[in-house]
């Protein structure tokens, strides 16, 4: 279940060919009005304009100092001091757009951009924040989230899914459940071809180790996703950036005519915008080391600059020009000051707001005051959600999980197995081979199935809050797509190697006991699993889940009574700590608890010197064969019944699970 982080540094190696195949721009221009009409169909939020306003935004993050106890001593006449401090990142921000308009948000880099769109998406959580975020006059609630789609610098993507398949799930989550499926595809198909994505459309979108999409590519797949989730309001951080200057106005061109013909709210950063992406913007916001520079019409912004002295000269990009000017620090500054001087009666800019908001035609104005919400939670229904997500989550961990390299593993260790204990003999001096096989072919697999599930939840935990956060499903969905999608991936390596391993070293020649044997093998490896979703839901990092989850599987199969026969007093109810105690205890049982489990006693010489043969212990009656019973009996491993074991192993696995569920809900939403 890898997933990928586009790296913004990577360019567009595209030809601008690759853009709408008709040449006439008049020809193109009808063909896009005729594309975005389509996606239309049984749109909500074309029924829901939002404007959005913010006022008095600052947002503060909290430092640490870090001074060594050395950097103490040596300067100890200095005021060096371990602790936090505040750094403002943004100060008393305030602005608002409408629907129908593209605001470009503009400023040199570093200067609180992407921390603006951040928190007017609510990505950044309340901590540090002031001011006020409104929608139609109304607070940002849960259900008014739903209709604010964020298209992050980011694009993160399962990276086995085909450009297709990655905005047919979304179309399926998130378009209402009225549009049939045929036409939620028919949308999905127009998009791609409104953003020029036809011809990649069955390639993967791939990660560093798997080539897919291009840059470019990849940044329209990510606008695509968020404009088939059919939000009121679309924030966009940069994303013409990478792509050639005629993609560019290609794309610009698009949001600026969703925004007029679907009355959509559009807020985009841009970096260096060309002269005609420039002309496409409505209002303009220019910010510099976290202040205000300027905010209105894009068009007075030039008129604003040659009033504080700094005209802009004929035939200059303007944005070019506002961005050289704040390359120098003092007309930075003076810039600055300029602003908060002209607002100096408004300070949270409530005033500014109120003369450019809902500025903007819509035929019912009574709905810009409307709060912005649905009545449904969900588009798709539980079950809906549960079969499209498990369908997605399958194809994505397929890949991994029967990937050639795990294959490869399962052959290795079968026929390794199969080498080392071909054909134990039923004979005393084989009993410890024959246990050793059954312990290993049972502690392999438990690590196999907790190594895959631990990292499973952390690596998909940013789109997982994507898609909450635009409340594309339940987390329960999810959480029991992904056991359902998991499930026969986790089974069928330990399935491939029990079967052949079992008959070739002569374990229990018994179809009943064999039968029991692979299902209880399948059930430690669920058992696992459970485990490995546990730790990764509450750990999160991948690195932190792994180093946590071996030191704690090395303590399970310490304790799982093959390693250590005897604990220290006062200790010994550890062992019942360890999921493995169950179920080796029960693959002993099913092998050994048998009428049939006889082992032939030792004859001279073939016990290593010193053991003695457990046919010569106790009374003097001679014995030809040892029964299996006494086997397990003095391993201490027949202390419970075969179904006692296995309701504890059951328990394990369900009441893990559904344990892990908690701190999944707890991590992966701001609300
Ligand atoms: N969580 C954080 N912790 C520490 N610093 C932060 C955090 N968030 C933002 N910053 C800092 O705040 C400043 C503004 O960052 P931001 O990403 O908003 O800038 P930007 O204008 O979008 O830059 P760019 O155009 O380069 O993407 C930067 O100096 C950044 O390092």
């Amino acid at each position: 279940m890898e997933q990928i982080k586009y790296d913004p540094t990577e360019v567009d190696s595209e030809k601008t060919s690759k853009k709408l195949d008709i040449d006439d721009p008049l020809e193109r221009s009808a063909r896009r009005t005729e594309l975005i009409q389509s996606t239309e169909q049984g749109s909500i939020s074309a029924e829901k304009p939002a404007c959005v306003e913010w006022h008095g935004i600052s947002y503060s993050i909290y430092e640490e100092n870090n001074v060594s106890r050395w950097d103490k001593i040596r300067n100890s006449d200095s005021k060096l001091e371990s602790g936090n401090h505040v750094r403002k990142i943004i100060e008393n921000i305030h602005g608002c757009a409408n629907p129908g308009e593209v605001l470009a948000i503009i400023g040199p880099s570093g200067c609180g951009k992407t921390t603006l769109l951040n928190l007017l998406g609510d990505h950044v959580g309340s901590k540090g924040v002031q001011g006020t975020i409104t929608l139609n006059g109304h607070k940002i609630t849960k259900n008014s989230k739903r209709f604010v789609a964020y298209c992050t610098q980011d694009a993160i993507f399962f990276s086995h899914l085909t450009v297709k398949e990655t905005l047919s799930y979304t179309a399926r989550l998130r378009l209402p459940r009225e549009v049939l499926r045929r036409d939620k595809l028919k949308q999905v198909e127009n998009i791609m071809e409104l953003l020029n994505l036809t011809k990649c459309a069955n390639t993967i979108i791939g990660d560093h180790k798997t080539h897919g999409v291009s840059g470019g590519e990849r940044k329209r797949v990510n606008i695509a996703s968020e404009l088939l989730t059919d939000p009121s309001v679309i924030l966009l951080d940069e994303p013409t950036s990478g792509l050639d200057s005629s993609l560019a106005l290609e794309i610009t061109k698009i949001l600026k005519e969703f925004a007029v013909k679907q009355k959509k709210t559009i807020i985009m950063v841009v970096h260096q915008p060309s002269s005609q992406v420039f002309e496409i913007f409505d209002k303009l916001m220019v910010m510099a080391d976290g202040h205000m520079v300027y905010f209105g019409e894009r068009a007075g912004a030039v008129d604003y600059l040659a009033d504080q002295g700094y005209k802009c000269p004929p035939n200059f990009n303007p944005a070019n020009y506002a961005l050289e000017l704040l390359n120098d620090n003092t007309i930075k500054q003076k810039l600055i000051n300029a602003y908060t001087h002209k607002t100096r009666d408004d300070p949270t800019g409530k005033q500014v707001v109120e003369k450019y908001s809902r500025r903007t035609h819509v035929d019912d104005q009574s709905k810009l005051n409307a709060p912005v919400t649905s009545e449904r939670r969900w588009e798709a229904t539980f079950l809906q959600q549960l079969s499209i997500l498990t369908e997605r989550n399958f194809k994505q961990s397929k890949k991994t999980m029967l990937s050639r390299i795990s294959i490869s593993i399962a052959i290795t260790l079968t026929i390794s197995c199969i080498i080392i204990w071909f054909q134990i003999p039923f004979a005393e001096p084989n009993i410890d081979d024959r246990i050793s096989n059954i312990f290993f072919g049972n502690m392999d697999w438990i690590f196999h199935a907790f190594g895959r599930s631990v990292l499973s939840i952390p690596l998909e935990l940013d789109m997982l809050m994507k898609e909450r956060q635009s409340r594309s499903y339940r987390l329960l969905s999810y959480y029991l797509s992904k056991q359902i999608a998991e499930l026969p991936l986790v089974l069928l390596n330990p399935t491939l190697y029990t079967i052949p391993v079992y008959w070739a070293t002569n374990l229990l020649p018994d179809f009943g006991r064999f039968v029991a044997y692979l299902v209880v093998v399948l059930l430690s490896a669920i058992t696992s699993q459970s485990f490995g979703y546990l730790f990764g839901a509450t750990i999160l990092n991948v690195q932190k889940s792994i180093s946590v989850g071996l030191v704690f599987m090395v303590i399970v199969t310490l304790l799982g009574g093959f390693y250590v026969k005897q604990l220290p007093t006062g200790l010994t109810w550890l062992k019942y700590l360890s999921f493995l105690k169950y179920s080796y205890s029960l693959l002993m049982q099913i092998q050994f608890d048998s009428p049939k489990a006889q082992f032939r006693c030792a004859r001279p010489g073939e016990l290593p010197a010193g053991k003695l043969s457990m046919c010569n212990a106790g009374d003097n009656t001679p014995m030809s064969s040892i029964p299996g019973i006494s086997i397990i009996e003095n391993l201490g491993l027949n202390e419970l019944p075969w179904y006692a074991n296995l309701i504890v192993l059951l328990g394990f696995c369900i009441v893990v699970r559904v344990l892990a569920y908690y701190p999944l809900r707890k991590n992966s939403s701001r609300d």
